[in-house]
C-alpha cells in the first residue's frame, strides 16, 4: 500500500501528528467536535457490516463521513474483507469536494494511531515486534512500525504459513515468520493482532510482562481477539470509551476495566502507565478519516 497514490499523499509523520492532535480533541469532549459512535447495519444474509462514520471538526471546518464495509470471510475466499469509501465535504454549502477510496486512508491511519499508543506504552528499549495477522492492517502496521520505531526483530504469525510468507517476502526488510501464536507473542515487546478472528486467539499466559498490545481487529461486541486474563491483567487503553462500551467485545465479554483514552494519555490527564503491560484497544473513529482524507486532500490540491 506505500506505493498507491493516496499513500504517497499521506505521510506518516504529519499523520501521526494530526492524529494525536485530534485525539486529544476528542478526549476533551468540546463542542468542536461532534462524533457519534459507528451506526453498523448488519448483513446478517451475507456475514457482514455497513458502518457510517460521520465527524465534523468545527476549528478546521472539516465534514467527512466514511462508509465501510466488512465482513468475515470463509478461509479462501478471493472476496475483500473491508471496502471503504470516504467523502469530504465543504461544510458551507453541504456540496461534496471529494470522493476517495478508503483502503488506504482505513489501514494507515489506522496504523498511525497504533503507533501512537506504541509510543506512548512500549516498553522503553522495545526490541521485538510481532503482527498477528498478514492482511491488510498487518502490513501497514508493518509500513508504519517500522518507520516510525527500530526494531531488532518483526515477527509474523499468521493462520495461512504461505500467507505469511509472502508477507515476510514482500516487507521492506527481514521478517520471521513463525509457525503458532505462542512461538511469536513470546518475548515479544510489542504485539499487534490485525485479524478476523472472533474468537481469543492471543493469551495474557504468552505476553511478556510490561509488553503492549495494540488489538485492531474484533471490532463487534461478541467477537474477540484477546483472552480474558490478558484484558484483566492488563492496563486498558482504548480510542473511545463509548466506541469501546458498545463495539469492544474484548472489553464488554471480558468485563475489564478501560483505564483511559488515548487522548486523555496525550492531554497528559490520564498517566501512561508503560511499565505495565498495556493493551490498547482500537476500534476505528470518523474522526480519524476525516483528518487523514483532509491531508490527502489538500495535498493533492497543493499539486493541481
Ligand atoms: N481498529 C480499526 O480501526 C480497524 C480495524 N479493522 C479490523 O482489523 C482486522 C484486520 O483487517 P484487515 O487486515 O483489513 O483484514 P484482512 O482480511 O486483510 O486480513 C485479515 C487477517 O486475519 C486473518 N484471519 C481471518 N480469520 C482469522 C481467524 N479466525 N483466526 C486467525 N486469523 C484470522 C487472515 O488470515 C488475515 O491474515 C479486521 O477485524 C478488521 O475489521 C479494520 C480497519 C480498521
Ligand atoms: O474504523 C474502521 O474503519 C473500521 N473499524 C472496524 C471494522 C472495519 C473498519
Amino acid at each position: 500500500s506505500d506505493r498507491t497514490p493516496i499513500a504517497q499523499l499521506l505521510d506518516v509523520a504529519e499523520l501521526i501528528s494530526r492524529l494525536e492532535a485530534v485525539m486529544g480533541e476528542f478526549s476533551q469532549r468540546g463542542a468542536g467536535l461532534v462524533q457519534p459512535v459507528r451506526s453498523v447495519v448488519p448483513l446478517q444474509k451475507h456475514g457482514g457490516f455497513l458502518g457510517l462514520m460521520p465527524a465534523y471538526l468545527a476549528h478546521e471546518d472539516i465534514l467527512c463521513t466514511k462508509m465501510v464495509a466488512f465482513y468475515q470471510r470463509e478461509q479462501g475466499s478471493s472476496l475483500p474483507t473491508t471496502q471503504a469509501t470516504v467523502l469530504l465535504f465543504d461544510p458551507v454549502s453541504g456540496v461534496v469536494s471529494a470522493v476517495m477510496d478508503g483502503e488506504v486512508i482505513t489501514a494507515r491511519r489506522t496504523a498511525a494511531v497504533s503507533a501512537i499508543s506504541a509510543k506512548l506504552l512500549m516498553p522503553r528499549h522495545a526490541e521485538i515486534l510481532c503482527l498477528l495477522g498478514s492482511g491488510h492492517q498487518a502490513v501497514s502496521h508493518y509500513e508504519v512500525f517500522t518507520q516510525a520505531f527500530t526494531f531488532k526483530e518483526v515477527r509474523v504469525w499468521s493462520r495461512s504459513k504461505e500467507r505469511a510468507e509472502e508477507f515476510a517476502r514482500a516487507a521492506g526488510g527481514p521478517v520471521t515468520v513463525c509457525p503458532s501464536v505462542k512461538e511469536a507473542v513470546e518475548g515479544a515487546d510489542v504485539i499487534v493482532t490485525a485479524t478476523n478472528a472472533s474468537e481469543p486467539l492471543l493469551f495474557g499466559k504468552w505476553v511478556k510482562s510490561g509488553a503492549h498490545v495494540a488489538a485492531v481487529g474484533a471490532c463487534r461486541p461478541d467477537w474477540r481477539e484477546l483472552d480474558d486474563d490478558l484484558m484483566r491483567d492488563a492496563v486498558v487503553y482504548v480510542d473511545s470509551r463509548e466506541g469501546a462500551a458498545a463495539e469492544s467485545g474484548d472489553v464488554i465479554l471480558s468485563g475489564a476495566e478501560v483505564f483511559a483514552e488515548l487522548g486523555e494519555m496525550i492531554n497528559g490527564s490520564m498517566p501512561a502507565q508503560r511499565d505495565k503491560t498495556t493493551v490498547f484497544k482500537s476500534l476505528g473513529m470518523g474522526i480519524q478519516d476525516a483528518v487523514s482524507a483532509k491531508l490527502v486532500y489538500d495535498k493533492w490540491k497543493s499539486q493541481q
